[in-house]
């Protein structure tokens, strides 16, 4: 049986006259990171404070680990650990005595060991000592999720947890959010505008417009076929590099640019380079992953259908 440590069914949400959450349904495999997307405004945080039950719906329920919200909050809630707003840490207290606060203010109780597991986890180890305020953010964001660990939730929901981190900070963090999927079997959402981020970081990615679930995309299908992008070349004279660029897949012409569809991001210095030795001149080459597109199709072209 299929096994769905979070189930989200036909929620509802109105504010005044608004009707921003419509029958909202999606449920959630154990132990898989699922990317939350969507535009500015679609309903991705009202989702999520109503999974945490940081809010009502007019109707629906969320289930967690089968627990309703709804009736059995406490057992519910239990079983899920967020970051919804920025984690409320405190500044003049080290990482240890933060943890130890929290600990205290858990329903279960939190042993000393539990605390040590989840900074081993985040590896804060090197920083329990140091006062919260001399953190860097990406620190405070690895703090915030080892509170958030501490009762041990199966599920985890990060609502944009890459917001302000560097490069190093994001690639970390995506480091421990697989290693928790994949070793602790904690299952995740994690809502990003950030579509090449959530292309690494998530096996799946439910995309959300107005309100309402429009598709759920497998990232893995997209990581199993090599040949995901449509690169776009614009180059002179536009014919002879039509010609050059045929032998690697369908292209299409649109003005001055040639899109070539199908293509593995290693093959496009080739590409480049059929057209450069038979003296084309290059102006610009971008691409565009499969997640972009999937995403931009789903939130976009649809937008003329609807309302
Ligand atoms: N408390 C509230 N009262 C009235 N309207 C609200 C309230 N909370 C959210 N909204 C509205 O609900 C809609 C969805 O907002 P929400 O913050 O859930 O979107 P989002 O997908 O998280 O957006 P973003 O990507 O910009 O963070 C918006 O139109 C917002 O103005």
């Amino acid at each position: 049986m299929a096994d769905f440590p979070l189930q989200v069914k036909g929620l509802n949400k109105s504010f005044g006259k608004a009707h921003i959450i419509k029958e909202m349904s999606f449920q959630l495999q154990r132990g898989q990171i699922y990317g939350f997307l969507g535009p500015n405004g679609s309903g991705k945080t009202t989702t999520i404070r109503m999974i945490v039950s940081l809010i009502k719906p007019n109707s629906g329920d969320v289930l967690i680990e089968g627990k309703s919200i709804q009736t059995d909050r406490k057992a519910a809630l239990a079983k899920i650990g967020a970051i919804v707003e920025d984690p409320d840490l405190y500044g003049y207290l080290t990482g240890q005595q933060n943890l130890e606060h929290f600990a205290r203010l858990s329903n279960e109780p939190i042993s000393k060991e539990r605390i040590q597991e989840v900074v081993a986890l985040v590896e804060l180890q090197d920083a329990m000592k140091k006062k919260v305020k001399n953190y860097s953010l990406g620190m405070k964001q690895r703090l915030g999720i080892a509170v958030s660990l501490l009762h041990k939730p199966s599920v985890l929901i990060l609502d944009e947890p890459t917001n302000g981190l560097d490069p190093k900070g994001i690639r970390d963090l995506r480091f421990y959010l697989q290693r928790l999927a994949k070793e602790d079997g904690v299952t995740l959402l994690v809502s990003s505008h950030q579509l090449n981020e959530i292309e690494m970081l998530c096996d799946r990615a439910i995309v959300i417009k107005k309100g309402e679930v429009v598709d759920e995309i497998s990232m893995n299908e997209s990581q199993t076929i090599e040949k995901t992008l449509t690169v776009k070349i614009e180059a002179k004279p536009v014919k002879k590099a039509l010609e050059q660029l045929a032998p690697f897949g369908f292209v299409k012409q649109n003005g001055e640019t040639l899109e070539l569809e199908k293509q593995s991001y290693e093959d496009i210095p080739t590409i480049i380079n059929a057209l450069v030795k038979e003296n084309i001149k290059v102006f610009g080459v971008t691409y565009q992953n499969r997640l972009e597109d999937a995403y931009f199709t789903l939130t976009e072209e649809q937008e003329e259908g609807v309302s």
